[in-house]
């Protein structure tokens, strides 16, 4: 025994002098002592993947032992078998197990050792085909074990954890401690306690060293101040995965509420895009091709998920890019008389909200479900400088003062030149701006601002789409970040989720936009006596709600109009909107082109 804690300790101190142990084995010595601690040392190694075969032994000896005292006990293995299971099922998440698959794959392992152990404490474990079944369920059980690729991170982790006395003093940071890691989607991050006198800065001069002994690739470890900020503390992030290398896959809403920030995509170290958007105007710009349409996308999939907030839109290339997202855009503006109209009603709303904050001496709009937040999406603004000019003048007002009343722009456009932007104050009151790549340098601060391009925020470098520069009060080094993709499919399927809750503007908006339409129509028959009014979205104000409901269906497109815009347009509630639907479709009047959206039937030119 003394000789093999010998052997040990000369096989550390070689180690510790960068040599590889070598175990030197003479006839006469202690050969099963030594060949048990490299086997030991081995199960315990791999103990992740040897689970399987632990769980079939552990079995193995229970149903033996069982079976020869307590082999009445069967029924109650059976029935504390399907509890477990049923548990693991359905509450699993609170052991860690947070996906379904997860859940699922341990029930099922739950139940077929349960049902195993039950069956050979009743039987014995050579009752046929016992013997063969635990066989076989254990590599077949075993396959998703040893395939599952958060185990796997978590077993290597948990390697490159142990090892880290060695590699912290093949680097020269000996006395380092880990303290605690984490394993995530893209690698895993771990706290780290310095030795008396390292500094972060030191950690960070090792840094290729790091990545080096940890066997990453270039670029992966990141390192970082604690949030508690103490001096002898950082966070170590290293990354398996290069977040940017492929498309990354929207997750889903980020978000519920625009009083949260949103998530956009990763930075280059994982860490996620967030930003807040709520009283905040942002400028999309970047070359064409260079991920626009996709940041948009990002964006509006997370507003839509908002129950606080109220989608216009305007898009002035026939509708091409959003009207995917129809059914949750509460007012699309497709045209410049359109675009005209929507601008001059979120004029009106602002106007009206301002004076509603100052009536009831309240400083800013807070949004909720019943109070909504407005925002404004225009996608390639320089079309609508070019086409309808003077409502230009509408979004620098809105630009100016849409922030108190939460009345916002999302002003999307290759390059935002005081041409392409309109005359007005516009680019100048974004507050938050996202640089895909731009094809000329001077670009950068087109988008981002005078200066950023000479300090640092190198956007014509960018090298592949969706990748951007983010600039914001809470962003103000530049990083780059890769913004979710969303296939036509995820757009759609995300578009009709939330189709039906999307929420409605507030009493004094619509109101607003009412009186707004009313003037409008007064002014232009005043102009020209003959002429009638120009279709706009908005119905004629005075109609009553059912004939405005009938019109709307009427003038309704080939897909179908949204029951949101029928409830915004009435006035009504989605109930009413449904019964009247219901009664147009009973007399065969209306048909349904599909979920939440409807029109006029085409066989029918009675008015009801
Ligand atoms: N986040 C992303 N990740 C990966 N690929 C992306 C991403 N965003 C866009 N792409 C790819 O780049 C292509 C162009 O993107 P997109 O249409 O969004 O660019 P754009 O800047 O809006 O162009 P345009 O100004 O011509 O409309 C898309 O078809 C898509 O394949």
């Amino acid at each position: 025994m003394t000789r093999t804690r010998g052997l040990r300790r000369h096989a550390r101190r070689m180690r510790r002098a960068g040599l590889q142990p070598m175990i030197v084995i003479n006839s006469d010595d202690q050969l099963p002592d030594v060949i048990a601690v490299v086997l030991g040392r081995a199960l315990w190694r791999y103990r992740s993947e040897l689970a399987p075969f632990t769980l079939a032994l552990i079995l193995l000896i229970t149903a033996v032992t069982l079976h020869v005292t307590h082999p009445g006990w069967w029924v109650a293995i059976l029935i504390g078998t399907a509890l477990s299971a049923w548990l693991l099922a359905l509450a699993g998440h609170r052991v860690g197990l947070t996906l379904r698959a997860e859940r699922l794959y341990a029930a099922t392992v739950a139940f077929a050792a349960g049902g195993w152990l039950a069956a050979a404490t009743a039987l014995g474990v050579l009752y046929r085909p016992l013997p063969q079944l635990l066989f076989f369920a254990t590599f077949v059980l075993g396959i998703p074990w040893w395939l599952h690729r958060r185990r796997r991170a978590r077993v290597r982790v948990e390697r490159q954890l142990a090892a880290w006395p060695d590699i912290s003093q093949a680097i020269g940071l000996t006395g380092s401690r880990v303290q605690s890691a984490i394993v995530d989607l893209w690698g895993w991050r771990a706290r780290v306690a310095l030795a008396r006198g390292q500094t972060i800065q030191d950690v960070t001069a090792k840094i290729p060293a790091l990545e080096s002994a940890l066997g990453t690739y270039r670029g992966a470890v990141r390192v970082y101040p604690t949030t508690d900020d103490r001096a002898n503390r950082c966070e170590l992030r290293v990354l398996d995965i290069d977040p940017h290398a492929d498309a990354i896959p929207w997750p889903g809403p980020s978000v519920t509420t625009i009083t949260e920030p949103l998530d956009l995509g990763p930075f280059e170290d994982a860490a996620p895009a967030h930003v807040l958007i709520l009283r905040r105007h942002l400028l999309i710009g970047g070359a064409t091709g260079s991920g626009k349409s996709g940041g948009i996308n990002v964006l509006i999939g997370n507003l839509s998920a908002c129950r606080d907030v109220v989608i216009w839109a305007v898009d002035l290339k026939r509708g091409m890019e959003l009207r995917p997202w129809a059914s949750c855009i509460d007012r699309l503006a497709t045209t410049p008389e359109q675009a005209r109209a929507l601008l001059r009603d979120a004029v009106a709303i602002l106007e009206a909200r301002a004076d509603h904050l100052a009536a009831t001496g309240r400083r800013v709009w807070e949004p909720s479900p019943k109070m909504p937040a407005l925002i404004i999406i225009i996608d390639e603004y320089a079309e609508l400088s070019d086409e309808a000019p003077e409502a230009t003048g509408y979004t620098d007002s809105i630009a100016r003062r849409g922030r108190a009343v939460a009345v916002q722009l999302i002003a999307a456009t290759q390059r935002p030149t005081q041409k392409a932007m309109g005359k007005g104050a516009v680019r100048s009151q974004m507050d938050v701006r996202i640089a895909f790549r731009v094809r000329e340098r001077r670009d950068v601060d087109l988008i981002l601002g005078q200066g950023m391009l000479n300090a640092g925020w190198q956007a014509h470098s960018l090298d592949a789409p969706g990748k951007f520069l983010l600039s914001a009060p809470e962003h103000d080094v530049p990083r780059r970040a890769r913004a979710f993709l969303l296939t036509d499919d995820m757009v759609r399927e995300t578009a009709n989720r939330h189709a039906l809750s999307r929420p409605q503007l507030d009493e004094i908006s619509r109101r607003a936009v009412e009186e707004a339409a009313t003037l409008a129509a007064t002014a232009h028959a005043t102009e020209n006596p003959r002429e009638p009014e120009p279709a706009t979205a908005q119905p004629e104000p005075k109609e009553t709600p059912e004939a405005t409901l009938w019109a709307m269906l009427k003038a309704a497109p080939p897909e179908g109009i949204p029951v949101p815009h029928l409830m915004n347009a009435t006035g009504k509630s989605r109930r009413w909107v449904y019964y009247q639907l219901n009664g147009h479709a009973t007399a065969g009047r209306a048909v349904q082109i599909s979920r939440g959206r409807w029109r006029a039937s085409d066989h029918t030119d009675h008015s009801p």
